[in-house]
């Protein structure tokens, strides 16, 4: 069996742990969520008052938004109170009013990396400075879109430069003020449009109301909305939900915040499928009792790939069946679930169609065309449809599976690297976006004698 974590070569490919019939079997605690750690800390950096985070993910997408809203003024360090993955911190946020610069300072420049969080959320941040903000990020950060985030701010009044493809690289022309109103979107593409303008709507002078309108589709991982306006209400702030078209967020002077971040449920998945597809059984502990977290999702899908799901007692435990079963889901409301979701429907018995997740075609990589050339590439039958994928069973052979600097992919990589023989994936250290520690952790889990 492969010890090696991969990360001491990141280019290189690792060799995926392969268990043949053996079950895997253990407890995984998992890191903080990413999603949550970082609307935490852009609140944190508009609050009134500091903040402490606890038990916030380290990764390189929370440390860019460390990073970002630290070049925009906020103070972030750690407490020196640690958990098993980390310090907590302490943030003091962003000094507010208008002009708070006298002089216009130099323009700052903020990496995005590949994190959608980042380049969505941070540039109406960025709008509440007098100040420029230019933006970049990775190569493929360049074809994520950005479109309704610039349009929205331009409806907004702020200045907004790039090079009239909607995407990064932009520059954001702050004046210290945004005057707030009505502002109308087409979200259809990621509920990050929306995320963004409703976080640092507390900081507008007026009321934001906050419209999708789309020809095509809805505002697509809705339970990520719903994340934004619960950190929001929790933090007091007057922030609604008036239908799944339409929110409001009244400007307030946000106290400082106290709060912990809930475990990683997406990042869950790929352990919990590891269960899945080998016959064994997971736990992960302090699974939430209510969580807007997408991935609370696994509680009902998992079941329809014939697993059996219990939580008891804050700990989630999932059970694999003896064949795993096809499945038709919609993942609308759960797309980052996809790839692991793909992953296994690539070792089912059955066929399987996922729908509801054009979408991903911006993610970290075009998902669907990746998902789909890596399951073919190792003999799958894997095709692309509008709004989805259609997988049909075919006997698999090892190969190097491609991860596209897209975190998801490579853990789907390992996930089928189970199951067959002589799976690479190649890039592995691409899990550092949300999970630096993954490859010990799968190592770790599954050399584990149940
Ligand atoms: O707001 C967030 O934290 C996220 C929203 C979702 O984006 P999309 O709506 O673009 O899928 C999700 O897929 C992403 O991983 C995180
Ligand atoms: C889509 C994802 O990330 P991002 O926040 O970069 O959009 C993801 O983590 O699956």
């Amino acid at each position: 069996m492969n010890t090696d974590n991969g990360l001491s070569h990141p280019e290189s490919q690792w060799a995926a742990p392969f268990t043949g019939d053996r079950p895997v079997s253990g407890t995984v605690a998992i890191p903080g969520s990413k999603s949550l750690t970082n609307r935490y800390l852009v609140l944190a950096a508009l609050a009134s008052e500091p903040s402490v985070v606890h038990k916030p993910l380290y990764s390189r997408d929370s440390e860019l938004m460390i990073a970002a809203l630290q070049q925009l003024g906020a103070v972030i360090e750690p407490t020196g109170v640690s958990g098993p993955f980390g310090s907590d911190l302490a943030i003091t946020p962003i000094p507010s009013g208008p002009a708070a610069d006298v002089h216009r300072p130099e323009p700052r420049h903020i990496d995005c990396g590949l994190a959608g969080t980042v380049m969505r959320f941070v540039p109406p941040v960025a709008a509440l400075l007098n100040a420029d903000t230019q933006f970049d990020g990775d190569p493929h950060a360049r074809v994520r879109p950005m479109g309704p985030v610039i349009q929205g701010l331009r409806d907004l009044g702020v200045t907004v430069e790039d090079d009239g493809r909607g995407t990064l690289p932009l520059t954001v022309s702050g004046t210290g003020r945004v005057a707030g109103g009505t502002v109308t979107i087409d979200a259809s593409g990621s509920s990050q449009f929306v995320s963004a303008l409703l976080l640092s709507a507390v900081r507008f002078d007026a009321p934001l109301v906050l419209k999708h309108e789309s020809d095509t589709a809805g505002v697509p991982s809705l339970p990520h909305v719903a994340m934004t306006v619960e950190v929001l209400r929790e933090a007091g702030v007057d922030a609604t939900r008036v239908s799944d078209t339409e929110w409001r967020v009244e400007p307030t002077a946000v106290p400082g915040l106290d709060v912990t971040v809930e475990p990683d449920l997406s990042n869950a998945g790929p352990f919990l499928a590891a269960a899945m597809v080998t016959g064994g059984t997971v736990s992960i502990p302090d699974w939430p009792s209510h969580t807007t977290q997408g991935g609370d999702h696994w509680r009902s899908i998992l079941p329809q790939f014939g697993g059996s799901v219990d939580l008891i007692d804050g700990v989630l435990t999932a059970t694999g069946p003896a064949q795993l079963n096809g499945v038709d889901l919609d993942l609308s409301e759960a797309g980052e679930l996809a790839p692991t979701v793909a992953a296994m429907c690539a070792l089912a018995t059955g066929p399987s169609q996922l729908r509801g997740i054009a979408h991903l075609r911006g993610h970290e990589t075009d998902r669907l065309a990746a998902l789909t050339t890596e399951i073919n590439r190792l003999g799958g039958n894997a095709e692309e449809t509008e709004d989805g994928l259609i997988i049909t069973p075919a006997p698999l052979h090892g190969g190097v599976f491609h991860s596209y600097e897209d975190h998801r992919m490579a853990t789907a990589g390992a996930i089928i690297g189970l199951r067959i023989p002589d799976v690479s994936v190649e890039n592995i250290g691409t899990t550092s976006k949300t999970l630096p520690d993954f490859p010990q952790m799968w190592t770790t889990l599954v050399s584990h004698d149940a």
